[in-house]
């Protein structure tokens, strides 16, 4: 059978799955926002990218050797998330969830804002969100200091106790939200369908939602133009990008 035959025949089963699923879940990485003009960890080459190891940089240990560099790059990432607008899949999944109501849930990895500008409810934040700052560490000061009093330098200081701010996402070696992890192992858990988006599958424990969903029953679907480290505990892959391919099974 010509590929394009069982894409088409592989398209058109996994649209049926979504419609026959009461309870969807969708598990979002990079490639989610590759389309919106968002670099992937992978595809990222340019800038600060190019030159340091984004898990150094994404670290407690990488912000504090060097607070400047690891500021500038969370600067230029958050440039491009504004610049960036919600694409085709993001879209799709939005306006699925606002027809029907309660059957889909999306937890995500991505630290941009673009699920929420297309529209979509309640979404599961696993790694939190560049356009917030926080404080690096507990407030000394006898009343906290409020953030937006901070100096602005690279990156802001507290004016009171020196103390920096920092980008409210979760580094690597730093724990997830517990109620967001607790909730979309829940989900995970609970659905009938899982379909995971535009990630490579390599960092836990978001990855491992996907095992969970698995071996609770659910049918797995990947979405995603390359192999992946989750193929293996998917019932169907669909090579084909978020953009593209979203719109088919959710239109
Ligand atoms: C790398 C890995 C080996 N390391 C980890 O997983 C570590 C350590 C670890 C924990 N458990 C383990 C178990 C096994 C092994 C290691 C570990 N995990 C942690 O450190 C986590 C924290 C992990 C979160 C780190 N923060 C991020 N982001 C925020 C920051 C920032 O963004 O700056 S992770 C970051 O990288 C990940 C990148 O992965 P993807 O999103 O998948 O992107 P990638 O580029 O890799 O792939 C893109 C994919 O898209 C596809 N694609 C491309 N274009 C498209 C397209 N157009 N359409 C569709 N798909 C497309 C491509 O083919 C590709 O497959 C995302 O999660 C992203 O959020 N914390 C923790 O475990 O804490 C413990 C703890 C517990 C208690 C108390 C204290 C501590």
């Amino acid at each position: 059978m010509p590929m394009r035959e069982q894409a088409r025949l592989a398209i058109q089963a996994a649209h049926e799955a979504v419609a026959a699923a009461g309870r969807i879940v969708v598990l979002s990485g990079a490639g989610m926002s590759s389309e919106s003009g968002i670099p992937t960890f992978r595809d990222a080459q340019t800038g600060l990218w190019a030159r340091f190891d984004p898990m150094q940089l994404a670290s407690t240990e990488g912000f504090r050797s060097d607070p400047r560099l690891v500021w500038d790059w969370y600067a230029e990432r958050r440039a491009g998330v504004r610049a960036a607008v919600p694409n085709a899949g993001h879209l799709a999944l939005a306006r699925f969830a606002a027809a029907r109501p309660g059957r889909l849930q999306i937890i995500t990895q991505n630290v941009d804002d673009l699920h929420q500008r297309a529209g979509s409810p309640d979404v599961i934040r696993l790694h939190g969100d560049i356009l917030q700052s926080r404080w690096l560490d507990p407030c000394r000061a006898p009343e906290p200091c409020d953030p937006a009093t901070a100096e602005p330098e690279r990156p802001p200081h507290c004016t009171q106790c020196g103390n920096l701010l920092r980008p409210a996402v979760v580094w690597f070696g730093e724990q997830l939200p517990p109620d967001a992890l607790t909730r979309a192992e829940s989900l995970a858990r609970q659905c009938d369908l899982m379909l995971v988006v535009g990630t490579s599958g390599t960092v836990y424990p978001a990855a491992g939602l996907a095992s969970l969903a698995r071996d609770a029953g659910a049918m797995v679907l990947i979405v995603n133009p390359h192999a992946s480290d989750l193929d293996a505990v998917a019932h169907q892959c669909l090579r084909g990008t978020a953009a593209a391919v979203l719109p088919l099974l959710f239109g």
